[in-house]
C-alpha cells in the first residue's frame, strides 16, 4: 500500500469499505464512521431514527451559519449501494483497491459515495481556512435510495426535523462523463415500477385455448414495446428547439425486467406477471400516460396493473434568472472554467422527494472524464479526478453557503 496517500483518499477508501451494500448493508458500521468524521472536522451530528424504521439511521451534520435565520444549504448523499455480482470483478468491490494509475475500484465508488465523502472533506477544508459561511449548512446521509427511498428520503422529508432545517437548496447526485464536461441535474425522469398480471383460461398445453393468460400478456407486452421502440427512434432523431440533441432524460424508456408465471411445461398457467421499469420524461404528462398504460390493458379481460414504485410529481428546478442559486452555481463553474451540460436525470434520485416539497435541487457527481459505470461491474473512480472534486465542492459550497 502506498504509503504517501493523501488523507482524503485514505478516508475515502475507508468510507468504500463499509459493506452498505443492499439488500442488508451494514448502516450502524457507516453511522459510526460518519460521526467519527464529523467530530473530527468539527461540526455536530446526530442520528435520526424513525420509529417504524429504526435500522435504517440517517446521519444529519450541521455547520451553524453567522445568520441562521437565513435558508440553509442541504449537502445530499445516500449511504447504501447496490448489490455486486462478485465473480465478475477484479477485485474485492468492498476492498477499495488502488491500481497503480490511481483508479479506486469499489461499489460506491461512483454512486455516491465519491460525493458524500468530498461534502466532508469539502467542510474539513473551509473549517481549516477558518471560515464560518453566512447560511447554515446541513449534510444529510440517508439510507435505502437505491430500494425507493421510502424509509430514507421520503421519510426524511416528511418529519418535523427536516421542515426546522429550513432548506433553501439542495445538492444531490448526479452521473459519470466520458467527456470533460459536468452533468449537472435539474430535474429527473420518473419512476414507475408496474406490475401487470394477466388471469386466463387453463388447460391441457396441447390445444389452442383460447384467451390464456400467457396470449394476454403476450399482447400487452407487444403494446409496451411498441411504445418503447417509438421512444428508441425519438432518442435517436429527436432534437431540441437549440438544436441539441435529446438526452436520455428527453424521453421515456420502458424495459421489461420480470417474468414471472407457469407450473408445468404442458400446463397451461392460470396467472403470468410481467414486470416493467419505465422511466417517464418531465415533459410527459402523468395522468395521460396513465391512461394510455391503461389502455393497453383495457381490451384484455381479467387483466390488472399493480404499481410496486409510483411518484406522481415531475416538476423540475429552474434553471433560469429567477433561481439564485442557479445563478450562482453556474457563476462558480464559469469562473473554474467548468463546462457544464445541464440535463434531466435519466434514473431516479433521492432530489425528486427535496423538488416536490418546492425546494430547488441540482445533481452534480464530479465525474468528469471517468466511464459511466453506476450500477456496474468494477466501477471505480481515478483518485486525481476525486481530489479535483473535492477542491470543486470546497468552492461550490463556500459560494452557495454564502449567498446573500
Ligand atoms: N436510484 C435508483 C434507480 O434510479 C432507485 C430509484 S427508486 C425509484 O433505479
Ligand atoms: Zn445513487
Ligand atoms: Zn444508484
Amino acid at each position: 500500500m502506498c504509503t504517501n496517500e493523501h488523507p482524503a483518499v485514505a478516508r475515502f477508501r475507508d468510507y468504500l469499505r463499509i459493506k452498505t451494500v443492499q439488500p442488508n448493508p451494514d448502516y450502524e458500521t457507516c453511522s459510526k464512521f460518519l460521526l467519527r468524521q464529523a467530530e473530527e472536522i468539527g461540526i455536530s451530528a446526530k442520528i435520526i431514527r424513525f420509529q417504524d424504521v429504526p435500522e435504517r439511521p440517517i446521519v444529519l451534520m450541521t455547520w451553524e451559519g453567522r445568520d441562521p435565520s437565513l435558508s440553509t444549504l442541504l449537502l445530499n448523499s445516500h449511504t447504501d449501494v447496490v448489490p455486486v455480482f462478485e465473480d465478475q470483478w477484479n477485485s474485492d468491490p468492498f476492498g477499495a483497491a488502488k491500481l497503480e494509475n490511481g483508479d479506486i475500484v469499489a461499489r460506491g465508488a461512483q454512486d455516491m459515495k465519491c460525493v458524500g465523502a468530498s461534502y466532508l472533506e469539502a467542510i474539513r477544508n473551509l473549517k481549516a481556512q477558518g471560515k464560518q459561511p453566512l447560511r447554515t449548512i446541513h449534510l444529510s446521509y440517508v439510507p435505502d435510495e437505491e430500494i425507493g427511498g421510502a424509509a430514507g428520503m421520503e421519510h426524511l422529508v416528511n418529519s418535523e426535523d427536516f421542515t426546522k432545517l429550513n432548506v433553501g437548496f439542495a445538492l444531490d447526485e448526479g452521473i459519470a462523463n466520458p467527456k470533460n464536461g459536468l452533468k449537472v441535474f435539474y430535474g429527473e425522469r420518473t419512476a414507475w415500477w408496474v406490475n401487470v398480471i394477466a388471469r386466463g383460461n387453463v388447460g391441457h398445453a396441447s390445444m389452442f385455448i383460447k384467451d390464456t393468460a400467457m396470449s394476454k400478456l403476450h399482447r400487452i407486452i407487444n403494446r409496451f414495446m411498441d411504445f418503447r421502440a417509438a421512444q428508441e427512434k425519438q432518442l435517436e432523431i429527436g432534437v431540441h428547439h437549440n438544436g441539441k440533441r435529446y438526452a436520455l432524460g428527453d424521453v421515456t424508456s420502458v424495459n421489461l425486467t420480470k417474468l414471472q408465471g407457469g407450473v408445468q411445461h404442458n400446463v397451461i398457467p392460470e396467472e403470468v406477471i410481467a414486470g416493467f421499469d419505465i422511466r417517464i420524461s418531465p415533459g410527459v404528462d402523468l395522468h395521460r400516460f396513465k391512461q394510455m398504460m391503461e389502455g393497453f390493458i383495457l381490451c384484455e379481460s381479467d387483466t390488472r396493473i399493480e404499481y410496486a414504485q409510483y411518484f406522481d410529481y415531475n416538476g423540475t428546478t429552474k434553471i433560469d434568472n429567477s433561481n439564485l442559486w442557479w445563478v450562482a452555481f453556474q457563476d462558480y463553474c464559469k469562473e473554474r472554467d467548468e463546462e457544464i451540460e445541464p440535463e434531466i436525470f435519466p434514473a431516479a434520485t433521492d432530489s425528486r422527494f427535496i423538488r416536490a416539497k418546492g425546494i430547488p435541487a441540482l445533481g452534480v457527481s464530479y465525474l468528469k472524464n471517468t466511464p459511466v459505470l453506476l450500477h456496474d461491474h468494477n466501477e471505480y473512480l481515478n483518485e486525481k479526478i476525486y481530489l479535483e472534486g473535492i477542491d470543486f465542492y470546497t468552492g461550490l459550497i463556500n459560494r452557495l453557503a454564502n449567498l446573500e
